[in-house]
C-alpha cells in the first residue's frame, strides 16, 4: 500500500491506537457529531440507571475509524462500570466466548469488535447469553458430551459492525439498541480537530480546520492522522501557527487532495473513466487495474467515492458519476453510463 493510502485509509495501525487513546472524549457530551445515535443511547442508558438495571445490550455498525471502539468505551464509562475488549477473530472456538463471558462481573460492559467475524458455534452460543444470561458448557466429546448450564451474572453486550449487512437476523435482533453511525459533515469534523489541537497544543487558525476537515473524508480518525502531519509540516517549517496556507500545502505534499482524495481514489476513478469509459465494470475488474486487492479498493476507496457521489455502485458493476469526470478534469463522453444509475450504501453486491 502507498503511503498516501495510509494516511487517508480509515483503518488504523497498532501504534497509532495509542496516539488515539489520547484524543478519545471520554464522555457522551465530548463526544462530536451523531447527534441522533447519541440522543437513543443517552436515553438507554439513563432509563437503565434509574431501573437500576444493565443497559441494553447495543450494536454499533459504520465504517471504520467513526467512534463505534470510542462509544463502546463512553458506555461503559457512562454506566461507572469496567469494560472487557474482545474481538470476532479473537473468539474461534465456543470456548474462548464462554471463558470470557463466565469470568465477567455484573453489569460489565462487554465490548466485541467485528462482531460479525466470530465463528458459527461462538455466535450461538452468544444469543442464548445475550437473551437468558446462561451458556451450556459443552463438557466431553460425541455421544458422551454432556452441557452443564452455567448462570451469568446481566452484562451489557456491546457489539461493533463495520459490515452489519454479514450479521446474521438472530444476532442482530438480540440487541435492544442499534445505532449506525454516520460520516461526519466538515463542521463536525472541524469541532474533532479543535478540541485534539487543543489537546495538542497546536495554534491552528479556523480556515486552516476547515481545510482538514474537508479532506478528511467524513472520518474523524482521518482527521486526527492530518493534523499529526500538518502538524509535523508546521514544525519542519518553523511556523508557530498553522493557516490555511500551511494547511493546504502540507496536505497537498501528501498526496491528499481537496476532497479528500489520496492516490488510490484518484487511480479508481481514473480507471472507472479511462479503462472502463464510465462502467458499469466489477470491482474485482477494477481492482485489477489499479493493481490492489478487491478488499482494499472495496473498504477503503468505494464507501468514500460513492458516498461523494463520485462512484455508483449498480447491479452491473460500478459507474462513475458525473462529478468523477469533473473533479478528474476530463470530458465526459456522452455514451458513458450513469443516468439510471442508484447508488446504494447497502453491503449487498
Ligand atoms: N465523535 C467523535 N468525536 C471526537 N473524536 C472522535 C469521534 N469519533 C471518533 N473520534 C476519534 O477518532 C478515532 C477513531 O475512533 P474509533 O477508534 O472509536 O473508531 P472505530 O469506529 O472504532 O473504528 P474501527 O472500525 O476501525 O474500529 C479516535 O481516536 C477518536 O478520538
Ligand atoms: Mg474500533
Amino acid at each position: 500500500m502507498n503511503d498516501s493510502t495510509g494516511l487517508t485509509n480509515a483503518g488504523s495501525e497498532p501504534e497509532e491506537r495509542v496516539l488515539e487513546a489520547a484524543l478519545r472524549p471520554r464522555n457522551l457530551d465530548d463526544f462530536v457529531g451523531q447527534s441522533r445515535v447519541r440522543q437513543q443511547l443517552s436515553l438507554v442508558l439513563e432509563a437503565a440507571k434509574i431501573r437500576e438495571r444493565t443497559a441494553d445490550h447495543v450494536l454499533l455498525s459504520g465504517p471504520p475509524g467513526l467512534g463505534k471502539t470510542t462509544l463502546s468505551m463512553i458506555i461503559a464509562a457512562e454506566m461507572n462500570a469496567p469494560l472487557r475488549i474482545s474481538s470476532g477473530p479473537a473468539i474461534q472456538h465456543a470456548g474462548d466466548l464462554a471463558a470470557i463471558l463466565s469470568s465477567l462481573t455484573e453489569g460489565e460492559v462487554l465490548f466485541l469488535d467485528e462482531i460479525h467475524r466470530m465463528s458459527r458455534p461462538a455466535e450461538e452460543m452468544l444469543y442464548m447469553a445475550m437473551e437468558d444470561f446462561r451458556v451450556d458448557i459443552v463438557v466431553g466429546k460425541g455421544a458422551g458430551a454432556t452441557a452443564i448450564p452455567l448462570e451469568l451474572p446481566p452484562f451489557t453486550l456491546v457489539g461493533a459492525t463495520t459490515r452489519a449487512g454479514l450479521l446474521p437476523g438472530p444476532l442482530r435482533d438480540r440487541f435492544g439498541f442499534t445505532g449506525h453511525l454516520e460520516f461526519y459533515v466538515v463542521k463536525e469534523l472541524e469541532l474533532v480537530l479543535r478540541r485534539s489541537a487543543m489537546m495538542l497544543d497546536l495554534s491552528v487558525t479556523s480556515a486552516a480546520f476547515t481545510e482538514i476537515a474537508g479532506r478528511s473524508r467524513g472520518t474523524p480518525r482521518i482527521a486526527n492522522r492530518l493534523l499529526r502531519r500538518v502538524r509535523d509540516w508546521a514544525l519542519v517549517h518553523k511556523l508557530e501557527e498553522i493557516d490555511h496556507k500551511a494547511a493546504a500545502a502540507a496536505l497537498d505534499m501528501y498526496e491528499v487532495d481537496a476532497r479528500g482524495l489520496d492516490r488510490l481514489d484518484r487511480g479508481v476513478l481514473e480507471a472507472l473513466c479511462t479503462k472502463f469509459g464510465g462502467g458499469p465494470v466489477g470491482l474485482s475488474t477494477l481492482a485489477i487495474a489499479v493493481g490492489e486487492e478487491t478488499e482494499t479498493v472495496e473498504t477503503v476507496a468505494e464507501p468514500y467515492l460513492v458516498r461523494e457521489g463520485l462512484m455508483g455502485r449498480t447491479p452491473r458493476g460500478r459507474i462513475a458519476m458525473p462529478g468523477a469526470w469533473e473533479h478528474l478534469g476530463l470530458a465526459m463522453p456522452k455514451d458513458a453510463i450513469f443516468a439510471s444509475a442508484q447508488s446504494y450504501e447497502s453491503d449487498e453486491d
